[in-house]
This record gives structure tokens, C-alpha cells and sequence, in this order.
């Protein structure tokens, strides 16, 4: 009787040790879906970690043979391994290429300001009926109406005093006032490297279509040019389809990205996490995609204040950068201006530059937010996003 029911005993904690095991490794398995098992941060297919605790073991603990072949995209920390099926992460162009190469997008757009302008300040008498002409072009062209005011009444006052009207002078004058317009002094530099003992922060707002998704994914593709570690985050819960958008950019380059799986979650969580995942990841900068678009202004306006809210229990914001599509015109701006209200707009990323002549926009805008344009969407292309530079930018004007 004795030897069953020691038997029994150790049947019973075979039995309870065998439960216990299986409960560790269900508990292991959904523990390492991040926060509720909502967020993950994803890595492309090619690349072996999946996740910040993947990231920081390949880090930390994985040594590379030597003479093994380590890709550098995304900081460093893909180890591939001599099976491993050949790497499909794509090389970003680097920003010096991208800006000659788009300089002949912007100027194909744009020269036609350029253009009417010289023909009709170089004509010889430059009667009113020339100088209202040369004011329309301006406006037809977004400068607004200040600007305009002020561009006009320089260039005439030249003309007057040094009464010459040979093309190439013109041409230089018109080119120093633009370029006093747009105001070289202004710091472009987009703030993207760590800040002490943490990444920095950038968020990225405006209205829905204006190209915001696209141009995080752009800005990552661009930082990773520089080497830099990225992490991306994708709190537009609103579009279903815009989180697949963010991670698909970030996946071509090895740039994870921190999501819910959930749509209509709590942005504000999402981009909490995102920020938490960068600074465990020792990320150099954290880009958070944020909605559009809500049922209505306030509320839209609302979620953003949280969104800010929130990442500021953990990190000060570093960069807000707003997207404004070059198309709209002053509809652009009144959005802009209703942005402004709810963050503190650092930077203005001017999109779809290349589907428009009207490049006047950036003095405009820049004038009415007070804020510089730190870059400009050239087209639909991966690499078609630049720094803005104010020269390059007057010179394409100008012709
Ligand atoms: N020609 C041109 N198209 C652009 C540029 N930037 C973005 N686009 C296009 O604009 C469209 C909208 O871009 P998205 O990035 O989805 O816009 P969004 O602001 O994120 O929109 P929501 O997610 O709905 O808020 C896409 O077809 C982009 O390819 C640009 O610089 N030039």
C-alpha cells in the first residue's frame, strides 16, 4: 500500500511540474508581444530579430565570427548569419545625391516663375502695367501678398536708382531678394541625433493625404543614409492600412517599427511605446506617424494634445514637424495654422513641391508659422524626399 501511494505522489508532482512548464512557456510566448501583446516592434524578414529583447541579446550577447559579413543598415545589430538567404534591405541614396539629382525636378516645376519674370524685367520700359504684371506672376506663384509687396518694391527701387535692365542683372538681383525671402539663416538641421542618454523625438503631423505616412517613411530612408538607427511608430490608428504603409517603408531599410494590431487604438499608447522601445533599442531617433483626420477638428486637435502629452511623461519632443502638400495654397496654410494651435511646430516638410509651380509657397509659409521648411517632397519615389536648401531652391527657381 505504501510503495502506490508513493506512486501516486510522484505521479501527481510529475504531473504539477509538467503543468507549471507549459504555463512558463505560454507565458513566455504571449509575453513577448510587447505591452497587452498589442505592440511589437517588427523586423524585416531578412534580418534575424524580431523584437527590442531580440535586439538588444543580438547586441549584447551574439559574437560575429570573424570574417562574417555584418550589415551596417539599422545600426548594426543584424548579424547575418553565413546561411542566412541573401539580404534584401535596399541602400538609401544619400542626401548629397538626392539634392543634385532633385534640383532639376524643382526647376522644371518652377522655372516658369523665373521665366515670366526676366522676360518682363528685362523688356526694356517698365511701365506699371509690368510691374502689376511681375506682382501677378508672384502671387499666381503662393509668395503672398507681403512678400510680394516687398519683393516688388525692392526691385523697383534698384531698377530706379541703378536704372539697368540688362537680363543679367536683373537676374542677380532677383535672385538676391528671393533668396532675403527665404531666409538662408534660418537652422534647417532636423533634429535626429541622440540627446544625451536618449534618442530623439519626432513627431509628425498633418492632414490626411497630404503625404505624412509617406514622408516618415522617406525621413527614415534618409537618416538611415547617415547611418543612423531609427525606430519608427505608428500612432495613425485611425486608417486601418496606414500602420502596413509605415512598416512596409521601414522594413526596405531594417527600421522597425512599433504598431497595434488593433485598429482605432489609443494613438497616445501606441506612440508611448514607440518611444519607450527606441530608448530600450538605444535607438538614435524615434519617428511617430500620427491620424489626419477624425470625425472633426476638436477632436482631431484633442488626440494630438494627448499624443504630445503622453510621449512628454517619458521625453521631451524634440522635433514637430508638420506636412503641408505644395498644391494646396492658402488652404494649406489655414491648416497649418490650426496645427500650430495644438503643438509647437518646429519644422515644415513641404510635399508635392514637384506637382506644383507655385514654389513661392515656401516664403509664404514660412512667414505666416514662423517656422522654417526643413524639407521637401520631390515626387513619389523612396529617395524623392531632400533637405531643403534655400540656394539650390532659388537657383531652380530661377533658372
Ligand atoms: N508627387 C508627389 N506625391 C507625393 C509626395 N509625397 C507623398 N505623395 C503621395 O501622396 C499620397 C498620400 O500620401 P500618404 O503618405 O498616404 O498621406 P497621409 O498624409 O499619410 O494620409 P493619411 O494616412 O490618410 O493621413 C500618396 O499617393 C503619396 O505617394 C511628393 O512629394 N510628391
Amino acid at each position: 500500500m505504501a510503495a502506490v501511494d508513493s506512486l501516486w505522489e510522484i505521479l501527481t508532482v510529475a504531473t504539477l511540474v509538467a503543468l507549471a512548464g507549459l504555463a512558463l512557456i505560454v507565458g513566455l510566448v504571449r509575453g513577448r508581444g510587447g505591452k497587452g501583446g498589442t505592440k511589437t516592434i517588427e523586423r524585416p524578414p531578412t534580418t534575424a530579430p524580431t523584437t527590442v529583447e531580440d535586439e538588444r541579446a543580438d547586441r549584447e550577447g551574439v559574437q560575429t565570427p570573424p570574417g562574417d559579413d555584418v550589415d551596417n543598415v539599422g545600426g548594426g545589430v543584424d548579424v547575418l548569419e553565413p546561411e542566412a538567404p541573401t539580404p534584401t534591405l535596399e541602400r538609401p541614396e544619400s542626401a548629397r545625391g538626392r539634392l543634385a539629382r532633385l534640383r532639376a525636378r524643382l526647376s522644371r516645376s518652377n522655372n516658369a516663375i523665373g521665366n515670366v519674370l526676366l522676360a518682363l524685367l528685362s523688356s526694356g520700359g517698365l511701365d506699371e502695367q509690368s510691374w502689376e504684371d511681375v506682382e501677378d506672376t508672384l502671387l499666381q506663384a503662393d509668395l503672398g501678398v507681403e512678400a510680394t509687396d516687398e519683393l516688388v518694391g525692392k526691385l523697383r527701387t534698384r531698377v530706379k536708382v541703378d536704372g539697368a535692365t540688362d537680363v543679367e542683372t536683373v537676374k542677380g538681383w532677383l535672385r538676391e531678394e528671393l533668396l532675403a525671402l527665404v531666409d538662408p539663416s534660418m537652422d534647417r538641421r532636423v533634429a535626429a541625433s541622440r540627446v544625451g542618454e536618449r534618442p530623439s523625438v519626432i513627431l509628425v503631423v498633418g492632414v490626411n493625404g497630404t503625404g505624412k505616412t509617406t514622408t516618415v517613411g522617406k525621413l527614415a530612408r534618409v537618416l538611415v543614409a547617415e547611418n543612423k538607427d531609427v525606430v519608427l511608430g505608428a500612432a495613425d490608428t485611425f486608417r486601418a492600412a496606414a500602420a502596413d504603409q509605415l512598416q512596409t517603408w521601414g522594413e526596405r531599410v531594417g527600421v522597425p517599427t512599433v504598431r497595434s494590431e488593433r485598429e482605432g487604438a489609443d494613438p497616445a499608447s501606441v506612440a508611448f511605446d514607440a518611444v519607450k522601445s527606441a530608448a530600450e533599442y538605444e535607438a538614435d531617433v524615434v519617428i511617430i506617424d500620427t491620424a489626419g483626420r477624425l470625425h472633426n477638428k476638436a477632436g482631431l486637435m484633442d488626440e494630438l494634445s494627448k499624443v504630445k502629452r503622453v510621449i512628454e511623461k517619458q521625453s521631451p519632443i524634440d522635433e514637430v514637424l508638420l506636412v503641408l502638400d505644395a498644391t494646396t495654397g492658402q488652404n494649406g496654410m489655414r491648416q497649418a495654422e490650426v496645427f500650430g494651435q495644438a503643438v509647437e511646430v518646429t519644422g515644415i516638410v513641404l510635399s508635392k513641391l514637384d506637382g506644383t509651380a507655385k514654389g513661392g509657397i515656401v516664403v509664404n509659409v514660412q512667414r505666416r508659422l514662423g517656422v522654417p521648411v526643413k524639407l521637401v517632397g520631390l515626387g513619389e519615389g523612396p529617395d524623392d524626399l531632400a533637405p531643403f536648401d534655400p540656394e539650390a531652391f532659388v537657383d531652380a527657381i530661377i533658372g
